[in-house]
């Protein structure tokens, strides 16, 4: 799509008489059809803070360069392999999820920018990892934990849409980065986020999206284009695309919610068929995606969200409630695109969450062994390694303890991202996350403070209201004054707000972004009117859990009604057939 249009958009007319949302998002706000749209602008809290108020990324107070992206990555989060006590991989790997279908943001290569110049053998070209063709400076040897790369320029790494050529901005005016995903929860990732795209994933017969049959399972479409999707060993493994996300061979444990997703469209496709033997392909498919769609939003809403931004705070803010008709809440002058302090800085604080070692169990839960997620970044041929793998997998996730909410990150990350056996560097993920945070002009750690409601912090000092001492002066060493601090780093070193899983700084930019995707989202499947459920189907919807769906879409017999959570006494396997089920009779048309 070209920028110019992205920039300024024709008005679009829209059908208000439509039953289902658009592949795009348009025309979900009827009086700003593009709104939450894909191929729009994020948007911000506060004004971008660029250095040159344009686009060149933000620099310390004094003018000074702010420090090495790397530096503060090593010096902020050391690791140690802290577990959370309650939840499994499984609430981490939903979380990316969630977070792929609320945002892409687009990498553009400047046109400066040539890759033969750059990709000598120090560096590394990450397309299949970030989705962007930009050489990193970023990379360490792999297994020197304390090397710090100082002297290694701090790339011009992405310049994501630092351009207006790239960008949206006028002349003399701040740029602002493009989504390339519906803002909306409409699980834009395996229905894709354009009209072209939708069409082409479908088999265009039976409400069905197209699959691949092997070893007596269906997965994704095998990826035609395999060195733009994956690094793989040999060119026979398993790569995969023909879904809505590109990243969907990041890692092993995204592929697998990711086929899961699709296994759980066909499923409901095929009965809604022989329910409705009438129905053609194209009502199949609507109502199935709405389905899906409605119960990944309760799931999302219901079961995930208060894990992680706490369940009194989201009832506070009305994010979830206890009744048991519609809410709705919809409120047409809400704009529910996506917050670029919320993509580029809050919500990847849950990148403390990865666990590096990833294991496999049985139907009797016994651990048969795991593997680095750093051997099978961009390369998911665990999969289909053998017959049960796929489900040995799932039921790591659903076993495995995910890692703490805290200021330690899995080395996996922070040292050997993206590598491949036999690699000398690897990359650091938080490292390019500082960096991206930067380049997206974020305003800074204390701007966000003042915006959420904390005292600005004038010395450093100040910010023992939230931040241990120690780290405060790990801050002090860094930068020259708390108003340098990385909106990144600053709110991922907060202390914990009680019954959450973050500090009351990005506590307060997620909750503003969920209030958003929920209330500017004319189809949120607790709405009523022709384009919401019945009642009686609604409280079919509430059924859903990702327990039901993880047992319907592999060969799992039992499993703890709450996935998300640890296996306990209140928390028991039990046989998946015992489990809610949805029932599909509801959506029968006499
Ligand atoms: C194994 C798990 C994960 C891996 C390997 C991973 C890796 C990445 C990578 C490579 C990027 C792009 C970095 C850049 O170039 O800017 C990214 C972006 C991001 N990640 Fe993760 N991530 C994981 C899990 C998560 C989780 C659990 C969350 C939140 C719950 C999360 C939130 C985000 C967000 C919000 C973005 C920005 C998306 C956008 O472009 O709008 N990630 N992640
Ligand atoms: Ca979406």
């Amino acid at each position: 799509q070209n920028v110019r249009s992205i920039c300024s958009p024709p008005p679009s007319p829209c059908d208000s008489a439509s039953k289902y949302r658009s592949h795009d998002g348009t025309c979900n706000n009827l009086e700003h059809p593009k709104w939450g749209a894909s191929y729009t602008i994020y948007t911000r809290l506060l004004p971008a803070n660029y250095a040159d108020g344009i686009s060149a990324p933000p620099v310390a107070k004094d003018g000074s360069p702010l420090p090495l992206a790397r530096l503060v990555s090593s010096t902020i989060h050391p690791t140690a392999p802290v577990e959370d006590k309650q939840l499994t991989l499984n609430a981490m790997q939903y979380g990316q999820i969630l977070t792929h279908d609320m945002g892409v943001a687009l990498n553009t290569t400047p046109p400066d920018f040539r890759l033969d110049q750059c990709c000598s053998t120090s560096r590394k070209l990450l397309g299949p990892i970030t989705g962007s063709k930009y050489c990193f400076s970023i990379v360490v040897p792999k297994d020197d934990l304390d090397f710090i790369p100082i002297g290694f320029e701090c790339f011009p790494f992405s310049r994501t849409t630092t351009d207006h050529e790239y960008g949206c901005g006028r002349e003399n005016e701040s740029v602002q980065q493009i989504n390339g995903h519906t803002s909306f929860l409409d699980l834009s990732i395996i229905y894709g986020a354009n009209a072209d795209e939708g069409a082409f994933l479908r088999v265009l017969k039976n409400g069905l999206l197209k699959s691949e049959h092997r070893l007596g399972q269906k997965w994704l479409p095998r990826s035609t284009n395999i060195t733009r999707d994956c690094i793989l060993g040999d060119p026979k493994e398993p790569c995969y695309d023909g879904t809505g996300d590109g990243r969907v061979n990041q890692n092993p444990q995204l592929a697998i919610l990711q086929t899961i997703l699709l296994r759980e469209h066909n499923r409901i496709a095929d009965r809604l068929g022989a329910i409705n033997p009438h129905w053609d392909d194209e009502r199949t498919f609507q109502e199935a995606r709405k389905i899906i769609i409605g119960q990944h939003q309760k799931i999302v809403y219901y079961d995930l969200l208060p894990l992680l931004i706490g369940e009194d705070n989201m009832k506070k803010h009305k994010l979830i409630y206890t009744s048991k008709g519609y809410v709705n809440d919809y409120d047409p002058t809400i704009d529910p695109s996506i917050i670029n302090e919320h993509a580029a800085a809050a919500f990847r604080y849950f990148h403390t969450l990865i666990n590096g070692q990833l294991n496999m169990f049985n139907e009797k839960r016994l651990n048969e062994g795991g593997i680095r997620i750093s051997d099978y970044i961009v390369r998911p041929l665990i999969l289909e390694n053998r017959r049960t793998s796929f489900d040995d997998l799932t039921r790591g996730l659903a076993t495995q303890s995910m890692l703490a909410a805290d200021e330690y990150i899995s080395r996996e990350m922070t040292n050997k991202f993206g590598t491949q056996p036999g690699d000398l560097v690897g990359l650091d993920l938080i490292a390019i996350c500082i960096q991206r945070s930067r380049d997206h002009g974020l305003a800074t750690y204390n701007d966000l403070r003042q915006y959420c409601g904390l005292p600005r912090a004038n010395c450093f000092e100040d910010l023992l209201d939230v931040i241990r001492k120690e780290n405060i002066q790990k801050l002090e060493e860094l930068y020259k004054s708390p108003d340098d601090i990385d909106l990144l780093v600053g709110g991922s070193l907060e202390k914990l707000v009680p019954g959450a899983r973050v500090g009351k700084t990005f506590l307060c930019i997620i909750t503003e972004q969920f209030i958003r995707t929920r209330k500017g989202d004319r189809f949120f499947f607790e709405n009523s009117g022709d384009i919401g459920f019945t009642l009686s189907q609604l409280r079919e919807i509430r059924k859903a859990s990702i327990s039901r769906w993880l047992c319907d879409n592999t060969n799992i017999k039992r499993i703890q009604p709450n996935s998300f959570v640890q296996i306990s006494t209140e928390n028991e396997l039990v046989d998946c057939n015992d489990l809610p089920l949805v029932n599909l009779k509801l959506w029968k048309e006499w």
